[in-house]
C-alpha cells in the first residue's frame, strides 16, 4: 500500500521515500506497508490547509451545509462498518466485537455533530444604545493538528475530526504511527464525499518527525492531542512558541470505588470490565479498585478467580474476552510497573506474566491483579496502561474520596454504593472529569470528555467539544458614526 500520506487533495508517498511496516499485535502478521512521513511533508500538509482555510472553500461554507456533510460521514461509516472494524482489529489487535462497537460510537460521533453544526452561531449583544449594533460571532479556529493515539485510533480522531469539520476548520490529522489504517479509510471517505481539497490532510509516522512541524509551525492554530503526560507536557511547551491553542487529552489512574452496600454482583462485573476491556489500554480503565474493608477479601477473590477465568485471543476468535496490548515494548513497559510493585511490597494475586501457548505469538499479558499496595508505589501512583489492578481498602467515606483524589490524574472514576446519597455526594467530592454512579465506561458525545489536573485541559464531544474549534469574535457596529472630539484639531 503506497500512497498513503493525503496532501492537498492527493494521494502522495514520503518525500524522503520512508516507509513503515505495520503487524498485527496479536499474532505478528504482516497488516501492510505504509508511508512514512517526515517533517517535509507534514510542512506541505500544513501548508495545504492553511491555504484552504484562508480560501474560505469550507470555512465559508454554510454551516448546515456542512452538518449534512457529517451525517453523510455518519452514513458511509455505517455502510462500511465491517471494513473499518476489520482495519482497526488489525491495526489494534482489539477484537472484531470490540472494533465494531468503535465504529457504531463513531457513527454516532459524526451524528452527533452532524446536528450540532449551526446551532452555536453566536448571540446579540446589548450594547445599551440603539445605535449600535453588537454580536458575537463564532467562527472556525483556523488549521488544526489533530495528533491522535493507538489504542481506539479512529474513535480518538473522530472525536476531533467531527467537530473540526462542523466548525469549518482545515486540519492535518497524525493517527499513531502503528495504527494508521483507519484514518487512511477515514480520509478516502472524507474525499469521496467530496470534501475540498486542503481540508482535511493525512500525515503518517512518528511523533518527533512526522509530528515535529505540528506543535512548532506558525501556520498551525490549534493542536488538538490525545496521548500521554510526557508528550502532553512537551507539546504544550512547543506550542507556547507561537502561543497556539491547544487541547490535551491524556492519562489517567482512574479510581473505582466499592461500597459494602453496593449491588456486589454488578459492581464486580463492572470491575472486571472496567479494568480489563481491551487489556486495560484504556485512559479511563478502572485500574485502581478502592475497596470497603468490610467486603475486601469476599470481593478481591472473586475477582480474582474471574479474571483467571477471563479469555485472551486475536482480532477473530469469538470466544476471547480481551486481547492483546500493542507492541513488546509496551507490554514489557506494563510487566516493570508490575515487578517494581512487587519489589516494594504489594503482593501479586494473579496474573504477572506473559500469555503463552497459543498466545505466544501476540504480545499478551495475563489479568493481573496486586494487593496490599501503597499509595507511593509507581504501579499505584502511573499509569501503566495494561491489565493491572491494584486493590486498597478504606473504612469511611472521607477517606475512599482521598485515596480516589490522591492521583495527579484526574481523567474518570466511579463509586458503587445502593445509597443514592453517597453516590451523589462522593461524585461532587472526586476530582476527575467524568464520575460513574453505579457504572463504568460509558460515554456519550453529547456529553463532554475530558480531564482534571494532569489529564489535560480542554475537552472534547458536546457543545464545548465543538466550541474548542471555534474562535469568538465581537463585532460592534456604529450605525450613526460621529467625531468623538477626542483629540480636537488645533
Ligand atoms: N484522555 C483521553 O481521552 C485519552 C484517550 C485515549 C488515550 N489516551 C492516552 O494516550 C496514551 C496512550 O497513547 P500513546 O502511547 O499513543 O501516546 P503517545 O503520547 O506516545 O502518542 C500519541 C500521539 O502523539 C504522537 N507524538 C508523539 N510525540 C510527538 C511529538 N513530539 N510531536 C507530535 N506528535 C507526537 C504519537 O506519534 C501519537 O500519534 C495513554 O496515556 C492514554 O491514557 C487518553
Ligand atoms: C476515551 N475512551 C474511553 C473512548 C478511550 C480512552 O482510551
Amino acid at each position: 500500500m503506497t500512497a498513503t500520506l493525503f496532501i492537498d487533495g492527493a494521494w502522495c508517498s514520503a518525500t524522503a521515500g520512508g516507509t513503515r511496516q505495520i503487524h498485527c499485535p496479536a499474532d505478528g502478521t504482516f497488516v501492510a506497508e505504509v508511508d512514512e512521513a517526515g517533517p517535509e511533508d507534514t510542512i506541505a500538509a500544513i501548508r495545504a490547509a492553511r491555504t484552504s482555510f484562508d480560501a474560505g472553500v469550507w470555512a465559508q461554507s454554510p454551516a448546515s451545509a456542512r452538518g449534512d456533510f457529517l451525517l453523510k460521514v455518519a452514513a458511509g461509516l455505517r455502510e462500511r462498518k465491517e471494513e473499518f472494524a476489520r482495519a482497526e482489529a488489525l491495526d489494534t489487535g482489539k477484537r472484531m466485537v470490540e472494533a465494531r462497537l468503535d465504529m457504531d460510537d463513531i457513527a454516532a460521533c459524526f451524528d452527533y455533530f452532524g446536528k450540532l453544526a449551526g446551532q452555536h452561531t453566536g448571540r446579540i449583544v446589548d450594547a445599551g444604545d440603539p445605535n449600535i449594533n453588537s454580536r458575537i460571532e463564532v467562527e472556525p479556529i483556523g488549521v488544526c493538528a489533530l495528533i491522535t493515539p493507538w489504542n481506539y485510533p479512529l474513535l480518538q480522531a473522530a472525536w476531533k475530526i467531527a467537530p473540526a469539520l462542523a466548525a469549518g476548520c482545515s486540519f492535518v490529522l497524525k493517527p499513531a504511527e502503528l495504527t494508521p489504517h483507519t484514518a487512511i479509510l477515514m480520509i478516502k471517505l472524507l474525499d469521496d464525499l467530496g470534501l475540498p481539497a486542503g481540508v482535511a490532510n493525512l500525515v503518517l509516522g512518528a511523533g518527533a518527525t512526522a509530528g515535529g512541524p505540528l506543535s512548532t509551525h506558525e501556520d498551525v492554530d490549534l493542536v488538538s492531542f490525545t496521548g500521554g503526560l510526557e508528550t502532553g507536557r512537551l507539546l504544550a511547551a512547543n506550542a507556547a512558541g507561537t502561543v497556539k491553542k491547544i487541547a490535551l487529552e491524556l492519562g489517567g489512574k482512574n479510581p473505582n470505588i466499592v461500597f459494602a452496600d453496593a449491588d456486589f454482583d454488578a459492581a464486580l462485573d463492572n470491575a472486571l470490565n472496567a479494568a480489563f476491556v481491551h487489556s486495560g489500554q484504556v485512559c479511563s480503565a478502572g485500574t485502581r479498585l478502592i475497596l470497603e474493608e468490610s467486603i475486601a477479601e469476599r470481593f478481591t477473590e472473586e475477582f480474582v478467580r474471574r479474571a483467571e477465568g477471563i479469555r485472551l485471543g486475536g482480532p477473530f476468535d469469538d470466544t476471547a474476552e480481551t486481547g492483546t496490548l500493542i507492541s513488546a515494548a509496551h507490554r514489557d513497559k506494563v510487566h516493570a510497573y508490575v515487578e517494581a510493585g512487587i519489589a516494594e511490597g504489594a503482593r501479586l494475586r494473579t496474573g504477572g506474566t506473559f500469555g503463552e501457548g497459543d498466545l505466544a505469538g501476540g504480545y499478551y499479558y495475563l489479568p493481573t491483579v496486586l494487593d496490599r499496595v501503597v499509595r507511593g508505589m509507581s504501579v499505584v501512583r502511573d499509569e501503566a496502561f495494561g491489565p493491572v489492578v491494584t486493590i486498597e481498602t478504606f473504612t469511611t467515606e472521607d477517606e475512599a474520596i482521598a485515596i480516589a483524589n490522591d492521583t495527579i490524574y484526574g481523567l474518570a472514576g466511579a463509586v458503587w454504593s445502593s445509597e443514592a446519597g453517597r453516590g451523589e455526594r462522593i461524585a461532587k467530592r472526586l476530582r476527575h472529569g467524568t464520575i460513574w454512579i453505579n457504572d463504568f465506561h460509558p460515554y456519550l458525545p453529547q456529553a463532554e470528555w475530558g480531564g482534571f489536573k494532569q489529564s489535560g485541559f480542554g475537552r472534547e464531544l458536546g457543545p464545548t467539544g465543538l466550541a474548542e474549534y471555534q474562535e469568538m469574535k465581537h463585532v460592534y457596529h456604529n450605525l450613526t458614526p460621529a467625531v468623538t472630539g477626542w483629540f480636537p484639531e488645533h
